[in-house]
């Protein structure tokens, strides 16, 4: 199920510098935010599952004292293992990618060097609050990733990751009966909290899985290289 796909090229803004020291074209960043256990992890593997094949990917995991992000997406060997770095933020890991950037840029970087050219490179941040929102000097783009379990009033109740993130993607949606969350209620709000910026909701143990995301991905890169 997904709503709202009416405005699919909105996010992709430059940020940083959109060149290479060599002049070429840099990789698309896009950041994934959102609470504790809403589904980053899972979004980040299935995206690379669905775009590996048609696009050059680098993925940076964020985690406060471990590399758990990183070792989940190396066990499922969702990319080479070249591909997927871990920072280690130590503190609050939005003050990883929103007040000092400088591990996730020189990660991104590395990755560029040592395996690039790359098409896109995803930044997963540790789960965190509703407040957690990515640099625009670190990222292009920016997915937030809610689910139905954490309560179907987060959407109402904002937050800067509801309301300005380029794409917010309610996960869990197969969940929904069993905690009863009304997604209709759900969608009304996402719409109230964002206008016209789009809202997927999925569910990752559907058929469906990470289709719409991965079209939303493709949009934002297709914008991105033109
Ligand atoms: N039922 C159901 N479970 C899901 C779905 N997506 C993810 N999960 C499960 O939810 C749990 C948490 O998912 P993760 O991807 O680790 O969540 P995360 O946001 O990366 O978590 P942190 O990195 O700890 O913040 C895992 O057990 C996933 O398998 C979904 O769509 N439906």
């Amino acid at each position: 199920m997904h709503l709202d796909h009416s405005h699919p090229h909105a996010g992709a803004t430059v940020g940083a510098d959109a060149h290479r020291p060599d002049g070429t074209r840099r990789a698309l960043r896009i950041g994934l935010g959102g609470p504790v256990g809403s589904g980053k992890t899972a979004t980040v593997a299935a995206l690379c599952r669905t775009l590996r094949e048609e696009l050059s990917l680098a993925v940076v995991t964020n985690d406060i004292y471990t590399r758990e992000d990183a070792e989940f997406l190396l066990r499922e060997a969702v990319l080479p293992p070249e591909r997927i770095t871990a920072v280690e933020t130590g503190a609050c890991p939005h003050t990883a990618i929103r007040d000092d950037i400088s591990a996730n840029l020189e990660a991104v970087e590395d990755l560029e060097d040592e395996v690039g050219p790359l098409d896109i490179v995803l930044v997963e941040s540790g789960g965190d609050n509703l407040t957690a929102t990515f640099s625009k000097g670190l990222v292009d783009a920016q997915i937030f990733v809610i689910d139905v379990a954490g309560g179907d009033d987060i959407p109402r109740k904002g937050g800067p990751g509801v309301t300005t993130a380029d794409l917010l993607v309610v996960n869990k949606t197969d969940l929904a009966p069993y905690v009863g969350s009304d997604l209709g209620r759900m969608a009304a709000d996402a719409k109230t909290a964002r206008g016209e910026m789009p809202v997927v909701f999925q569910s990752l143990r559907s058929e469906a899985g990470v289709t719409e995301v991965a079209l939303w991905v493709r949009a934002q890169l297709a914008a991105w290289t033109a």
